[in-house]
């Protein structure tokens, strides 16, 4: 049996939880606020999320998370603060609950060494602040990378604002995992009707964005050894690479688009890393190995969201070498969040 690590498992806190009830209630136009009061202001829910009920699962520990991994032989989660992480709350809130998260998610992987890592949390909005934190959580907490759900405020990590998070994550070897969260006010636009702002569409879109930002940015000529992770099959990216790095090059040509010193396809390749979460789809796994090579590729559930054993049998069931499933299944996670 190989071992198993799921890389997008997510978590929360009851301060966190009462808070984002606090901005469901409140004057956010965010693209979130329908997801956040469908979780966290059930009672209240005029949006139809809360039919889904999440919350326990995602506060939950012990009651169905570990006996569901016993059951289903699940060796590890990596935890994260569920989006959208603090980014919803003003940069001093944000600062102090990621602290507080950490803390709680440090002692979780404390008390189950072999069943829970984590990654942790920063109020991007503060980056001086969270680049410290990042500090604090590399070493102090030791914990094993760091998780931000896309834009802040709107803004996005080709932004230098944010650059002095990207100088202490390469500093301490932290993996930053960018995990969805709705679109920004300025992208929202068409993508707020059907359902689309949510995982079905507007999620990836939003991550993608971010991710071409920052190659197309030069991000990684500024921080070439900045590793970058993110879910639901490279969000679309690992499809649509050959036309993204054949139009960015020409653009670059006729001087649309800055000059940089290595392509988009191979900044995705050498930068990031990719996770399952989401998409179990063997096709497209199968695709994703072979378009991008399996060391970029991770295994993850994205439990509570989706459930846990139809991810294990999606993985169990994959038709792939040993080699692969090694990588695939805890190899590739081991290297990249710094499990043992
Ligand atoms: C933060 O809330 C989420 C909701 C869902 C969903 O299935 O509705 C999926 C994700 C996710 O893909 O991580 C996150
Ligand atoms: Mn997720």
């Amino acid at each position: 049996k190989c071992r198993l690590i799921a890389c997008e498992e997510a978590w929360s806190i009851p301060e966190v939880a009462e808070e984002l009830r606090k901005v469901a209630r409140g004057p956010s136009q965010s693209s979130d606020k329908l997801l956040v009061g469908g979780i966290y202001d059930a009672d209240h829910d005029t949006t139809g999320y809360g039919k889904m009920n999440f919350l326990e699962g995602l506060k939950d520990i012990e009651n169905q998370r570990l006996p569901q991994m016993d059951e289903y032989g699940v060796d590890m989660h990596l935890l994260t603060l569920t989006a959208p992480g603090v980014q919803m709350f003003d940069a001093d809130t944000a600062t102090e609950l990621a602290a507080l998260s950490n803390d709680r998610m440090a002692e979780i992987c404390r008390k189950y060494p072999s069943r829970f890592a984590g990654l942790a949390s920063f109020a991007p909005h503060s980056p001086k602040r969270a680049a410290k934190e990042v500090e604090r959580a590399m070493t102090e907490l030791n914990l094993n990378g760091l998780v931000v759900n896309s834009h802040t405020n709107g803004e996005y990590f080709d932004d230098p604002k944010f650059w002095p998070i990207f100088e202490a994550a390469e500093a301490h070897n932290a993996t930053i995992y960018i995990h969805p969260r709705g679109p920004s006010d300025t992208l929202k636009g068409p993508l707020m009707d059907y359902a689309m702002d949510s995982a079905m569409w507007a999620y990836g879109v939003e991550v993608g964005t971010n991710m071409l930002r920052m190659m197309a940015g030069g991000v990684f000529d500024h921080f070439p050894n900045l590793k970058i992770c993110v879910g639901h099959m490279g969000e679309m990216v690992p499809f649509f690479i050959w036309r993204i790095n054949f139009m960015n090059s020409r653009a670059q040509e006729v001087g649309r688009a800055p000059k940089t010193k290595r392509s988009m396809e191979e900044y995705f390749k050498d930068n990031f890393v990719f996770t399952t979460s989401g998409v179990e789809d063997p096709l497209a796994l199968r695709y994703a190995i072979d378009r991008m090579g399996v060391e970029n590729v991770i295994w993850a559930i994205d439990y509570p969201y989706q459930p846990m054993k139809p991810a294990v049998d999606f993985i169990n069931d994959f038709e792939c070498t040993d080699d692969e499933r090694h990588a695939l299944c805890h190899g590739n996670a081991e290297r990249v969040f710094h499990i043992n």
